[in-house]
């Protein structure tokens, strides 16, 4: 992507998953968060960020509902819509050949993490225009991690599971979306992903796991709290919580407050 202050962005969202976990009996992007969709929250925030030329989101197939929200939310910025497939990865790969070519660099962002602030974006992009061919945004971790493993077969009536090891937390950072790349490669790292065989398809969980697998460097910018992916009842309460906060007191509720870091 070339360095310059205005590159070319296209942002892909993510909108055809069931929301199995969410058990709303709709698929996520549908299910109303403070009296609107998800997907129109996410786009709300995307738009407001001013950094998308244009944008394309996949949706579930025969999924009118959503793809008349992608129609009320394009003007400037076009919001157009595809079929999602069987997988996350394969819906990005979808949304990417419905984007279109002639951009710089290529956001990929989840529809689930609707509420993330504009500002989010532009640390993105700014990554991208200073040269970086891949950038994700990320908070600290707060809880201690540990690798588990199957318990041996002599221990099974004490627990299931046992611990491996624990990993140095200040090594470690949850992920976020929106992911950011030069298109280029993002493009390239996808047409990696068709040749790659089931299992390890499964595995990859996100689009910076495929570039990285590529060799490319991938930067961390500061992420959001407020970017939390809405997978849970829980987690919508919390989204719903958000919004409410958000009404009373303006806009993000982190916007203008100092950047984070990544350290806890
Ligand atoms: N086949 C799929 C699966 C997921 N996603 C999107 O990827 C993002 C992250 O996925 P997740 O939060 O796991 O959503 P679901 O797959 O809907 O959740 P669940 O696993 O609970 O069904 C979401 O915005 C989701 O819509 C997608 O576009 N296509
Ligand atoms: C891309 C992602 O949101 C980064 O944290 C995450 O990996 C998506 O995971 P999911 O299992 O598809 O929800």
């Amino acid at each position: 992507m070339p360095r310059s202050s205005t590159p070319r962005i296209g942002v892909v969202v993510v909108a055809a998953g069931s929301g199995q976990r969410l058990g709303y009996g709709l698929p996520k992007a549908q299910v109303p968060l403070a009296g609107r969709t998800i997907l129109a929250h996410a786009l709300e925030g995307i738009l407001a960020s001013g950094i998308a030329e244009r944008i394309c989101v996949a949706v579930p197939p025969r999924d009118s509902v959503l793809r008349e929200v992608c129609t009320g939310a394009s003007g400037q910025v076009p919001v157009t819509a595809v079929e999602g497939g069987a997988s996350r990865a394969a819906s990005v790969s979808r949304a990417l050949a419905g984007l279109g070519p002639d951009l710089d660099g290529i956001l990929v962002h989840d529809a689930a993490r609707a509420l993330t602030p504009p500002e989010v974006f532009v640390r993105v992009v700014e990554a991208l225009a200073a040269g970086a061919k891949a950038v994700i945004p990320a908070v600290p971790v707060a809880d201690t991690i540990k690798t588990a493993v199957p318990s041996a077969a002599d221990q099974q009536a004490i627990a299931g599971e046992k611990v491996a090891g624990t990993p140095d937390r200040s090594l470690l950072r949850a992920v976020q979306t929106p992911q950011g790349f030069d298109a280029a490669a993002l493009t390239a790292a996808h047409r990696s992903l068709a040749a790659m065989g089931p299992l390890e398809a499964e595995g990859i969980t996100d689009d910076a796991m495929l570039v990285e697998s590529q060799g490319t460097e991938v930067f961390l910018v500061p992420g959001s709290p407020e970017a939390l992916k809405i997978t849970t009842p829980l987690d919508l309460m919390t989204a719903e919580a958000l919004v409410a906060a958000r009404d009373r007191t303006g806009p993000p509720a982190t916007a203008n407050q100092p950047v984070p870091t990544l350290e806890d």
